[in-house]
């Protein structure tokens, strides 16, 4: 990308994630190409349990970019009284399913369901959440695998601000599974020094105002003010709140985006910043788990060996 094209993506201290997922995308469509002219066509497998309004946004959100960028996809709806046994036994068949290349089980699911023993049920290398234990421990040890989508996500926006982040001081505020643990293991593995904060955490205020990259991913709406930012830090906001206020909705970060303006070097904005990367990075991953299936497939082939994807 020439410098021209990284300043539109990042107009300002705006770091326009609209804009950049729209890239991201155009490059998985240009991989899904690539794959149908060598017979494959990527399948991306949604599941939702239950009828959680925002998750059925989600949801609908990524079948249409999926749509967009030539990806099928196959839709399962399940009650919110689905049984345990039920889910994992039609995880099992998208499993054995050779065409379908990538799974994908709606977070949050409801009461009663072991959201661990659901994704273990994944296979790992059909997991496009990157949640499977094997994919996680494989990025905690640096290995090439499929990684949890928000924080790859995060680490495609660092990266049109900030070319090289080694020796950096990265704070990221929040230990969730699905987003602060793994964010962490990413900047680690682009050399910052990391600080993963959380609620036991003393003096939380002190430890923001470390960070030269601050990731914001607590749920707390607009919770860090400019007086918990280093002048000239770099500010990834994870945070998707609504919030009433004379009597309308509205939907705001973790940062108070006004309050940080004048003090940050760039910021992601709530709405319009890490949430549509998150569904760029699931078309991407749903595109690589498709190629490493195929690579598999094709290598059985050669050796006669019988391992299956
Ligand atoms: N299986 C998964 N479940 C959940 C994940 C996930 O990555 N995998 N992440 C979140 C929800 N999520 C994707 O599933 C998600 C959240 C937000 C957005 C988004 O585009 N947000 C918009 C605002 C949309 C709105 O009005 O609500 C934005 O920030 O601009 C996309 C995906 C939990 N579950």
């Amino acid at each position: 990308m020439n410098s021209q094209t990284q300043a539109i993506l990042a107009t300002d201290k705006r770091i326009d994630g609209k804009a950049i997922s729209a890239q991201v995308l155009s490059e998985v469509a240009e991989q899904v190409s690539q794959l149908q002219a060598q017979g494959v066509q990527p399948c991306l497998a949604v599941v939702l349990v239950g009828k959680d309004p925002a998750s059925q946004v989600y949801v609908k959100n990524k079948l249409l970019r999926a749509a967009d960028v030539g990806i099928l996809s196959v839709e399962h709806y399940l009650p919110e009284h689905t049984s345990e046994e039920t889910l994992l036994s039609l995880i099992e068949s998208l499993n054995e399913d050779a065409k379908v290349q990538g799974i994908l089980v709606q977070l949050p699911l409801p009461k009663g369901i072991d959201e661990i023993k659901v994704l273990e049920a994944i296979k790992p290398i059909k997991d496009v959440d990157g949640f499977h234990s094997s994919n996680v421990g494989g990025l905690s040890q640096g290995r090439s695998v499929l990684q949890p989508c928000t924080p790859s996500g995060c680490m495609r926006l660092l990266k049109h601000v900030c070319s090289d982040m080694s020796g950096m001081h990265a704070v990221v505020v929040g230990r969730s599974n699905i987003v602060g643990k793994p964010m962490a293991a990413l900047l680690l593995q682009a050399n910052c020094t990391v600080t993963l904060v959380h609620s036991k955490s003393r003096d939380i205020q002190s430890l923001c105002q470390m960070a030269d990259i601050l990731v914001a991913a607590v749920g707390r709406p607009e919770m860090i003010k400019q007086d918990w930012v280093k002048p000239g830090a770099i500010v990834i906001d994870v945070g998707i709140n609504r919030v009433e206020k004379d009597g309308s909705t509205r939907l705001v970060g973790d940062v108070d985006y006004a309050d940080v303006w004048d003090s940050v070097e760039a910021i992601t904005p709530v709405p319009g910043g890490v949430g549509p990367m998150t569904i760029a990075m699931l078309m991407s991953n749903t595109v690589e788990a498709a190629q490493r299936q195929h690579a598999l497939v094709s290598m059985n082939r050669v050796d006669g060996s019988r391992e299956s994807p």
